[in-house]
């Protein structure tokens, strides 16, 4: 019998959709901002069985929007206690949580494809591209979603059908000139990126070259300034070794606010129209900080004055070189030295840059900030605003359910834009896929191996040339290595197992032929004991492998080497390379346009009919008389 929830869903759903999403299995990525209010509604619209995976615990600064959250629940996993929390809304729901990164072996193709719809609710390029490679290898469909502050984007993923995450470039982060960074900074952001991505990465990380805030694109105009900041760096590390001495806090300070101030200082024409900085001093900031106790750094609404910068600064590198220590005397790092790594949460890294900055700022003559806005700038935070993420959580519901319905050519891109604007919300089709993406215009498929017999001969001879018709100039490659070409056919002999492919393993084949070359065909190994009298190498689907777009000159489809411009998911490149008018306000979209005007105009008009579970699943608009109507946008 149906129970209340499910009348209810089945009323205002109709009854079909209702059924495909009790049936659904649907992955959730991400417990984040997005993550607890899609889950939520998942969960609420009745959605039969949810995965969640989520690698991180709760913060406390998660507490003001991660509504699935409380107090009692900091430093546990995100994904264990959303399930908890979550699963008390709708007891006939089965919700399964995975304290992982989605990038984990275990989550490989195999298990993608047990899910009927996937859902992306991350924070970051790399997990997002992950999933979506994924879902293009597993031929699940996939909903990517987006917030940054008042803005949104929700997005319909189908491979071969629709424009996938990597068919359009991502916006890049903010990044700023070495020069500017360490030798002529005006502004508290240049101080702020370099105590994190220099100072702070020398002292404590890795080098400064992986700091994607470093645009080096000037370095060649600015040769002879480059190898004085290179010496620098090396008298930067060879102080590093001096860490845990007692000396080692002065050493830092008057190598980065005096020494190498002075030398800049004394480049009279670099500062013949700007003032010059002003190195300080120990000896003086000592005797000003004398009164100063550790319990200043917790005043982080206040800018501190240089004895008080002075005062965090020593302090929290003693902090942070402790930690250091203990790591190295505790952990087994084998052959590479413990390091730590800048996070705006972990309280001794903030502490340490914000009051490096500061200082830096004094040297400059720039205006100091208070700890809690260097936590912004360096976090790159623009404020979560829960409301976005609400909003875009209900319309990846949305979008979905013309997935479950098999109508993807009514599922939109759909923009959330900040008040102010023409309209708050906009639509705009799906884009068929970009027939030069590296990632989706691939052809893929699984490949199942008895790994210990096959040798790449059986793959290239065998398969690829008797079987898939590939001429004489291809190439099979693993992780970007060439494992075979016409001039490279040493590994013929060898067996899968001994060149290092294995289960989940993909190669990929990149054809080089001058005429009608196939677009790079990817196959994921699933190893398999094959019988002895059949071959080892064995395709189980049938596959198509389309030719070439004639212009496009594919790369692998392994995007690792790239660095794709990316702002928090929401892109800025629109699918046809015309800019989109909602994010960046320069073309705006007529009703008509949109489309939306008229149709919510005649849906509007229609009354709901009594759904019967064989009804049509275009049911609009339920009247509830205690609570008003209840309107879905089915467009
Ligand atoms: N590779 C990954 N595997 C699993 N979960 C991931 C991965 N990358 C990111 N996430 C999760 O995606 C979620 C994104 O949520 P959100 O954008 O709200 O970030 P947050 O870390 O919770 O908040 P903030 O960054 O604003 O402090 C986070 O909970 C994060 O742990
Ligand atoms: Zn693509």
């Amino acid at each position: 019998m149906a129970t209340g929830r499910d009348k209810y869903a089945r009323q205002s759903l109709g009854g079909s959709l209702q059924a495909r999403i009790k049936q659904a299995r649907v992955l959730m990525v991400g417990a984040g901002g997005i993550g607890c209010e899609l889950l939520k509604n998942l969960v609420l619209t009745g959605f039969g069985e949810i995965h969640i995976v989520d690698l991180d615990t709760i913060d406390l600064s998660n507490l003001n929007r991660q509504f699935l959250f409380r107090n009692e629940h900091i430093k546990k996993p995100k994904a264990l206690v959303a399930k908890e929390s979550a699963g008390r809304f709708n007891p006939n729901v089965h919700i399964e949580a995975y304290h992982d990164n989605i990038k984990d072996d275990k989550f490989n193709v195999a298990w993608f494809k047990t899910f009927g719809i996937v859902f992306n609710a991350l924070d970051n390029l790399e997990a997002r591209r992950h999933v979506n490679k994924m879902c293009l290898g597993a031929d699940v469909p996939l909903i990517e979603s987006g917030t940054t502050g008042f803005l949104g984007q929700v997005q319909a993923i189908r491979k071969g059908k629709s424009q996938c995450y990597d068919c359009t470039p991502k916006d890049a982060p903010k990044s700023f000139p070495v020069c500017t960074i360490r030798s002529t900074p005006t502004q508290p952001i240049h101080c702020i990126v370099w105590a994190k991505s220099y100072l702070f990465t020398e002292i404590f990380g890795t080098s400064e070259d992986d700091a994607p805030e470093l645009d080096h694109s000037e370095d060649s105009e600015n040769q002879k300034e480059i190898g004085n900041l290179r010496k620098e760096s090396q008298a930067l590390k060879r102080i590093r070794e001096t860490m845990g001495s007692a000396e080692f806090p002065r050493l830092v300070f008057d190598k980065v606010f005096k020494e190498d101030i002075d030398r800049l200082r004394s480049m009279e024409d670099m500062w013949k129209n700007k003032t010059p900085p002003v190195a300080l001093d120990y000896d003086a900031l000592s005797q000003e900080a004398l009164g100063v106790g550790s319990a200043v750094a917790q005043k982080d609404q206040l800018e501190w004055t240089p004895a008080e910068n002075f005062a965090v600064f020593l302090d929290s590198i003693r902090r942070l070189s402790d930690r250091l220590e203990e790591t190295r005397v505790n952990v087994d790092t084998r052959n590479s030295p413990p390091i730590l790594t800048f996070d705006k949460d972990d309280v001794d890294t903030l502490d340490f840059v914000a009051a490096s900055a500061n200082l830096r700022s004094t040297v400059f003559g720039i205006d100091r900030r208070s700890k809690f806005d260097i936590k912004q700038m360096a976090g790159n935070i623009i404020p979560a605003i829960a409301t976005t993420n609400a909003m875009t959580a209900s319309l990846c519901v949305l979008q979905s359910f013309k997935v479950l319905r098999e109508e993807l050519s009514k599922a939109k891109m759909v923009f959330l834009a900040p008040n102010g604007t023409e309209r708050r919300l906009t639509t705009e089709a799906l884009s068929p896929p970009n027939p030069e993406c590296a990632v989706c215009s691939v052809a893929q498929t699984t490949l199942e191996v008895d790994i210990s017999r096959a040798t790449l001969n059986d793959l290239v001879e065998g398969l690829l040339r008797l079987q898939l018709g590939y001429g004489e100039e291809f190439s099979v490659n693993m992780d970007n290595m060439i494992l075979y070409d016409p001039e490279e056919d040493i590994n013929l002999s060898k067996t899968f197992t001994e060149l290092g492919l294995k289960n989940d393993s993909s190669i990929v084949i990149i054809d080089d032929a001058d005429e009608d070359a196939k677009v790079n065909l990817v196959l994921n190994i699933s190893a398999k004991e094959l019988a002895k009298d059949d071959k080892p190498i064995h395709l189980p689907d049938r596959i198509r492998i389309p030719a070439k777009p004639v212009k496009a000159k594919l790369a692998a489809p392994d995007t690792n080497g790239h660095k794709r411009p990316f702002v928090n998911g929401v892109s800025k490149g629109s699918s046809n390379g015309a800019t989109n008018g909602v994010l960046n306000g320069s073309r705006k979209r007529t009703a008509d346009e949109a489309g939306l005007e008229t149709e919510l105009i005649k849906k509007k008009g229609k009354v709901a009919a009594a759904p019967d579970d064989n009804a049509d699943d275009d049911i609009v608009l339920v009247e509830d008389s205690s609570n008003g109507a209840i309107f879905i946008d089915d467009d």
